[in-house]
C-alpha cells in the first residue's frame, strides 16, 4: 500500500535524479531537451554515462508514479481513458501532413493550414475540426499556438516532419494497427485461445482472414512503413545494433556461416560481417522484403560474404550454417508455429550447430526499471493484436525449444551490458 507520504517521497527521487541529470549535462556543457522548436530533441545520456542515464530512467518511474497519484485512483480512471483520443489526434496529424504544412520558421492560419493540408494529403478537413484536431495533440506536446489562431512548430512536431522513420512508426501504430488494437478484444471472443495468426484484431478490424505479413505485403507504402518503423524502434538506445554485434562471440565461429533466419534487408548480417571478416552470412526473408533492389544494397565489399535469398521459415531449411541467427523474429509466431520454424532446421542441423535467438526477454516484475518494463509489455500486446503471439519470459524460451525438439539443448542466455535485448543460445545435439 502507498505510504501517506508517498506523494513526498516521490517529489523528493523527483528533486534528487534531476540534480544528477541536470549537473551532468551542465559538466558536458549540454542542454536538457526542450520542446522549442529549436531545443535538442533527444538527451545526450549514453548508458555509458551511467548514473545519469540511470537517474533519467528512476526520474521517469517516479514522475509517472506522481503524475498517477497526483490524480487519486477516481481521476486517473476517468483520464486514462481520455488517452485513448491520443492516437486519434495523432493518426489525423500524421494522415493530413500537418507537420508538413506548418512552415519550420514563423507560423500558420488554421484556414491558410487546412489548405495546404489539403495539396499535401488529398483530404479537406475544415479549419474548424483541423483546429480542434491540433488543439488536442497541442495538448500532447506537438506543435503550439504562438499566437490564438495561429499553429507553429515546437520540437516533437518538427521531429515528425524530419525524421522519417519516426514519421512512419507514428502511421504504422496510429494509422495501420490501431484499428486492430481497438477490435482485438472482439477477436479474443470470436476466436477463444487462438495461436493462428489471421484470427487477430487486425482480422476482425480490416475483415480478411490472412495473416499480418500477408496484410502488409499487399501494400507497398504499408510495408515501407513498417520497414522504416523497425528502424525508428530499432533506433531505441537499448536495441542499437552495436549490442547485436558485440553482445555474441561471433569470433569464435571462425570462418562460420551464420543463416540470418528473418534477416529483413540484412541490416545486422551487413552489421555483424563488418566486424568479423571471417564470417558468411545467408539472410532469408520473405519475398517482398528480399527484393532485387535489396540484394543490390549490399555494399559491394560485403557482397562475397552476405548473400540475400527468399525462404519462407515455416518450410524446410536448405541451408547448412554453424549458426541460425533470429534477431526480433520469434514474437511473430505463436508456439505452434515457433515450433514448426525451429524443427523446420532439423532436416540441416549438423551435430554442434546452434540456434541463437536475439531478442526480447519479459523480465520479472519490478525487476526493471518501468520505461523498459512498459516497453516490452507494450510489445507484447501489439503481438497479441497483430498475430496473436507475444513475448516470452526466459523460461517461455526454454520450453519452447524443448517442446519443438529435446535435442536442442539450452546452453546459456544473457542480457549484454545496455542491450534491450537478451541472447539466447542453444546447440542442436543429437
Ligand atoms: C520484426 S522483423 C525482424 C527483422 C530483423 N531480423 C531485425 O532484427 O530487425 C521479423 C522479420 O521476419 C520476417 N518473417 C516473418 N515471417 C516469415 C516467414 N514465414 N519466412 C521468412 N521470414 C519471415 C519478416 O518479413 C520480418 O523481416
Amino acid at each position: 500500500m502507498a505510504s501517506p507520504n508517498r506523494l513526498i517521497e516521490l517529489s523528493n527521487v523527483i528533486a534528487e535524479k534531476t540534480k544528477v541529470i541536470s549537473d551532468f549535462l551542465a559538466s558536458k556543457g549540454l542542454e536538457p531537451p526542450s520542446f522549442d522548436v529549436d531545443g535538442l530533441a533527444d538527451y545526450a545520456i549514453s548508458p555509458d554515462d551511467k548514473e545519469a542515464y540511470e537517474a533519467r530512467l528512476e526520474l521517469i518511474t517516479a514522475s509517472k508514479e506522481l503524475y498517477a497519484l497526483a490524480h487519486g485512483p477516481k481521476d486517473y480512471i476517468r483520464n486514462i481513458c481520455w488517452d485513448a483520443m491520443d492516437p486519434l489526434s495523432l493518426q489525423a496529424i500524421w494522415a493530413f501532413r500537418v507537420p508538413q504544412a506548418v512552415p519550420l520558421t514563423g507560423k500558420i492560419s488554421y484556414e491558410d493550414l487546412a489548405e495546404k493540408c489539403h495539396q499535401l494529403s488529398g483530404v479537406s478537413v475544415p479549419p474548424f475540426t483541423l483546429r480542434r484536431i491540433i488543439r488536442h495533440a497541442i495538448t500532447n506536446r506537438f506543435f503550439c499556438e504562438p499566437e490564438l489562431g495561429f499553429v507553429a512548430h515546437n520540437r516533437a512536431s518538427r521531429v515528425l516532419l524530419e525524421e522519417e522513420n519516426l514519421d512512419a512508426w507514428v502511421g504504422l501504430l496510429c494509422n495501420d494497427i490501431w484499428p486492430g488494437f481497438a477490435c482485438t478484444v472482439e477477436a479474443l471472443r470470436r476466436w477463444p485461445g487462438s495461436g493462428e495468426p489471421n484470427e487477430t484484431g487486425i482480422n476482425v478490424a480490416y475483415n480478411h482472414n490472412v495473416d499480418w505479413f500477408d496484410h502488409t505485403s499487399r501494400n507497398d507504402v504499408v510495408a515501407d512503413r513498417y520497414s522504416k518503423s523497425m528502424k525508428a524502434h530499432g533506433g531505441g538506445v537499448g536495441f542499437d545494433i552495436s549490442h547485436t554485434v558485440t553482445g555474441y562471440p561471433w569470433a569464435d565461429l571462425g570462418k562460420g556461416t551464420v543463416v540470418d533466419c528473418g534477416g529483413s534487408a540484412g541490416f545486422a548480417a551487413m552489421a555483424i560481417a563488418q566486424a568479423h571478416p571471417n564470417l558468411t552470412f545467408v539472410v532469408q526473408d520473405q519475398e517482398h522484403t528480399i527484393t532485387e533492389e535489396t540484394k543490390a544494397a549490399v555494399p559491394q565489399h560485403l557482397k562475397s560474404r552476405v548473400r540475400l535469398e527468399v525462404h519462407d521459415l515455416l518450410k524446410p531449411q536448405t541451408v547448412v550454417g554453424d549458426v541460425y541467427f533470429f534477431r526480433w523474429v520469434f514474437h511473430a509466431f505463436s508456439d505452434k508455429y515457433a515450433v514448426q520454424v525451429l524443427r523446420s532446421l532439423i532436416p540441416v542441423l549438423k551435430k554442434g550447430a546452434k540456434v541463437v535467438v536475439n531478442d526480447g526477454v519479459i523480465p520479472e516484475p519490478g525487476t526493471v526499471p518501468w520505461m523498459n518494463y512498459r516497453s516490452i509489455r507494450c510489445m507484447d500486446l501489439l503481438c497479441l493484436a497483430v498475430a496473436n503471439t507475444g513475448e516470452r519470459a526466459l523460461d517461455d524460451w526454454i520450453g519452447l525449444f524443448k517442446m519443438a525438439d529435446p535435442r536442442f539443448k539450452f546452453l546459456n542466455a544473457w542480457q549484454p551490458p545496455k542491450s534491450t535485448m537478451w541472447f539466447i543460445e542453444v546447440e542442436w545435439q543429437p
